[in-house]
């Protein structure tokens, strides 16, 4: 039976090792031939992506810009110019594996504005690591000549944080479902969506990244999924992760997890968010399932390997 899969691409789906754009669109031409598969069983695909590492590259490109005629550009801008340059390279990705499996499907990315209360709490407190991972000693030196914030990510070294105010909806939504009932395979909220503000006649810029996860985890609710598969670095979501003990989470109730996020079992800025955006689908959703796994292991969406499934009991 078809299902209604959001599926949210993370980092490593996009940027491997190489953060080149022919590193990048690489790295896309195996994601696309992974994600293809789900569209080969039947099923219908509604993706997203975020844009952390190139969003942060990007605001280091811009301060090389010069004040006036080669402007630096504002950060809401730079998501705007993340969510185009990634899904262009998806979808024409997208549209050659299609292409090469024989499946005749238009695929298409909508530049998607996503409203933000200006007043949201994210503005004062910075928590959406962007860019690339620093050591300690230069992200110091980072701080002491900009004035930016870094926090340690997840073990994984130090990162630039910006203000992540929570989705509250989609400018371009009435557009992203007629597509989607035209069965068109959709790339949208990249990035976690260009932040806005509700103006007089129309909206405007905000200066923040949200986080895809949220995002995607409200576009699945927007659109009734079946499933929010986030796909990350891990097959699963882990307890004491990266220690001896550490424990696989494979089928788990919204219940155990706030457990977990009460223990702070999971790292803010990189799990966190996920095990918050699984919740937030399976509440408001219920006949919904989320899915934390890697691309790898996309297969296991439809039982076939390792993945955390989050219900709602
Ligand atoms: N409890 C946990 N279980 C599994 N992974 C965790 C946990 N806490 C932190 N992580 C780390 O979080 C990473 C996912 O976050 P991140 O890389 O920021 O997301 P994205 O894939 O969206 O770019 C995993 O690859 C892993 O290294
Ligand atoms: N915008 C966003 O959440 O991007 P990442 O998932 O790449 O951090």
């Amino acid at each position: 039976m078809t299902k209604r899969i959001v599926v949210a691409l993370g980092g490593n789906a996009i940027l491997t090792d190489d953060p080149s754009a022919k590193g990048q669109i690489e790295a896309l031409r195996y994601t696309s031939k992974r994600l293809i598969e789900l569209i080969k069983q039947g099923h219908q695909l509604i993706i997203s992506h975020g844009n952390g590492p190139q969003v942060g590259n990007l605001l280091l490109q811009q301060a090389a810009a010069d004040s006036e005629k080669n402007p630096a550009m504002p950060l809401d801008t730079c998501v705007a110019m993340t969510q185009g340059s990634i899904g262009y390279w998806l979808q024409n990705m997208l549209n050659e594996a299609l292409a090469e499996a024989g499946i005749d499907k238009q695929v298409a990315s909508v530049v998607t504005q996503v409203v933000v209360d200006e007043n949201d709490s994210a503005f004062t407190n910075p928590t959406k690591p962007v860019g690339p991972f620093l050591s300690e000693a230069e992200a110091q030196a980072v701080t002491a000549e900009t004035g930016d914030t870094f926090v340690e990510d997840a073990g994984r070294g130090y990162r630039k944080v910006v203000p992540s105010p929570k989705p509250i909806s989609f400018v371009e939504y009435p557009v992203i479902k007629a597509m989607i009932e035209q069965d068109f395979v959709t790339i949208s909220a990249g990035g976690g969506g260009i932040p806005v503000k509700q103006a007089e006649f129309g909206y405007e810029g905000v200066e923040a990244v949200i986080d895809k996860d949220f995002a995607s985890a409200k576009l699945a609710e927007l659109v009734e999924a079946d499933y929010l598969v986030i796909l990350t670095g891990v097959d699963n979501v882990y307890v004491n992760f990266n220690q001896p003990n550490q424990e696989k989470l494979e089928n788990v109730t919204v219940a155990q997890l706030n457990n977990w996020i009460a223990e702070e079992q999971f790292a803010p800025g990189s799990m966190l968010p996920k095990v918050e955006a699984a919740i937030a689908f399976v509440e408001n959703n219920p006949k919904g399932k989320a899915v934390i796994t890697s691309l790898e292991n996309i297969a296991a969406v439809m039982g076939e390997g390792s993945a955390t499934f989050v219900s709602v009991d």
